[in-house]
């Protein structure tokens, strides 16, 4: 296109700014109004742009907004154009539970390569039933009890760090610490690989990177070449774990790679080519994605940090929760899955108060009705309103965690209320998703966790540091109004998952128990 003189360009550019202006009063007019989802209440910009939202996530505190836009405009509302949010029981149960809805399709985003799925990115049904019972499998109660010892070994070695500290006075940052034991683990489990993250440097990257962005959406990658750098760097360490583990053979390790290995492509009825195996490792192994994943932003890592910063500004909490493993086991040897443990309620109390209060994935867990809804001609109700095809609704964790109706005093951390009779707080407990995308590795983590607090406490007390600059760290600022106010609870960016900064913590080893830890 050319334009003969300075005259025309000009006439041209606002014919071009005249036609923008008329589409953008046109398609935001009909959003606002027309839209089947105009009559939902919501932040007025987010009948127009999906950027809203895209905004807070970007600050990480999404979750923190769209509370706050729960507690302005009711249970039910609009957070974009096309998104529907909602924060009932009822609504978990519509959402997840029906046969109609399905992941959308922004979860391709964490794929590692195009047409490679695994079962936490796969959308159709049929193929995510084939990977789930494959994974299902290998995450069975009787599987990680082999996996145990190995799993203790790990902690073995997150204690002796603790030992160390301790003696040299040091305030630990727990974030650190427990990503790094949380990464070791997920290593050695899902491809019998020690990435040594608690001893050595060398795969710092893993944690401190940032990948995370990199599921955040793959069109950043597009404009960052550093996080695809990153992201290619995370890529070919799982490859590098993956070959590995392919020449030591089948039966070499027990860990979850073992399963995946001979099992069978279902799209071309095949055994995984390499390509195919790292994708389904980044699942398999790294317990979807986030254990590796360079932000830190890992599930079980952060319920296992969260669970030390809540009983150390909760003195009664911690009494309590000292006193029921101190008194339960007789040595830190003793301390394994088993009904010993089992027994140990107040401790389960305590790791799921602290999941309600700072999920590990505050975010809201979105859903779709496909545009070609087989059963279209039927409507489908959530809590009450027929949502129209195509529409993406959800309900977000951390919304539902601070519901007043099913928690009361939600900002209170209050393990005791796990232990009453009658509770309906598991009810509204969704940290490991609800229906049948939920968390394949619920086991796992709680298995995990329970043995790491349990045996933290066995060997050592606990509390804050002196230092009010590094006590600060963790807990939210007197003040703020952007929803970190309150100042005992734990923080969470809400990335993909959630990252965090502390609680730093000051360890005194009891008595002579630390002979064991040498
Ligand atoms: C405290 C720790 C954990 C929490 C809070 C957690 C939470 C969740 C949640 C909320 C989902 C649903 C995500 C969605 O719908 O978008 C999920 C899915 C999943 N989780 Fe976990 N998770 C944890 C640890 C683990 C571990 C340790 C593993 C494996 C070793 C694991 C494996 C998976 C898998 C495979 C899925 C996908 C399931 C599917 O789509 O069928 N998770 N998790």
């Amino acid at each position: 296109m050319s334009w003969e003189t300075p005259k025309e360009l000009l006439a041209f550019a606002e014919y071009a700014a005249f036609a923008f202006l008329l589409r953008c009063i046109i398609v935001y007019g009909y959003h606002l109004t027309f839209h089947p989802l105009g009559k939902y209440p919501g932040p007025w910009l987010v009948g127009i742009t999906d950027w809203y939202s895209a905004y807070y996530a970007l600050l990480s505190r999404l979750h923190l907004v769209t509370y706050q836009c729960h507690q302005k405009y009711g249970a039910m509302i609009r957070l974009g154009p096309n998104k529907l949010v909602f924060n009932s029981y009822k609504a978990l149960q519509d959402i997840y539970q029906s046969h109609r809805t399905n992941k959308v399709h922004s979860y391709l985003s964490t794929q590692l390569k195009p047409n490679t799925y695994n079962v936490f990115n796969c959308i159709p049904r049929s193929l995510h039933k084939i990977k789930r019972r494959m994974i299902s499998k290998a995450l069975s109660e009787q599987k990680l009890r082999k996996f145990e010892p190995i799993l203790s070994q790990h902690i073995h070695i997150f204690l002796q760090q603790l030992l160390k500290a301790s003696r040299a006075r040091n305030p630990v940052n727990m974030t650190d610490r427990c990503k790094r034991l949380g990464t070791d683990i997920i290593g050695r489990y899902g491809f019998g690989y020690e990435l040594n993250m608690q001893t050595e440097e060398a795969n710092d990257f893993v944690i401190s990177g940032l990948l995370g962005v990199s599921y955040m959406s793959n069109v950043l990658i597009q404009w960052f070449p550093r996080v695809y750098a990153l992201r290619m760097k995370y890529y070919f360490l799982l490859k590098r774990m993956v070959k590995q583990r392919l020449a030591e053979g089948k039966d070499a390790k027990e860990d979850l790679f073992k399963y995946v290995m001979d099992a069978k492509d279902p799209e071309t009825g095949t055994k995984f080519n390499l390509t195919k195996l790292v994708s389904e490792a980044t699942f398999c192994a790294s317990c979807f994605l986030t254990k590796l994943i360079p932000e830190g932003a890992d599930t079980t890592s952060t319920t296992i940090t969260a669970a030390f910063f809540y009983p150390s500004r909760n003195p009664s909490c911690y009494a309590k929760l000292a006193s029921e493993i101190r008194s339960t086991f007789s040595s830190g040897t003793e301390i394994q899955s088993g009904p010993l443990l089992s027994s140990c309620t107040y401790l389960r109390a305590v790791m799921d108060e602290t999941m309600r209060t700072s999920p590990p994935l505050g975010r809201t867990l979105w859903r779709e009705l496909p545009v070609d809804d087989i059963e279209s001609d039927k409507p489908l109700l959530v809590d009450g309103p027929l949502v129209p095809a195509g529409t993406w609704v959800g309900v977000n964790m951390y919304t539902i965690h601070h519901n007043e109706k099913y928690f009361p005093e939600p900002f209170a951390f209050r393990p005791e209320r796990w232990l009453e009779r009658d509770s309906t707080v598991r009810e509204a407990f969704v940290a490991f998703g609800f229906g049948p995308r939920g968390c394949a590795g619920k086991v796992l983590a709680y298995m995990e966790a329970s043995l790491t607090l349990a045996k933290t406490t066995w060997y050592f007390d606990f509390e804050r540091p002196k230092s009010s600059k590094l006590d600060n760290i963790g807990g939210g600022t007197a003040g703020n109004t952007k929803g970190r106010g309150h100042v005992d609870e734990f923080q969470i960016r809400d990335y993909f998952v959630s990252d965090h900064n502390g609680p730093f913590l000051v360890f005194k080893a009891r008595d002579d128990l630390w002979k064991d830890l040498e």
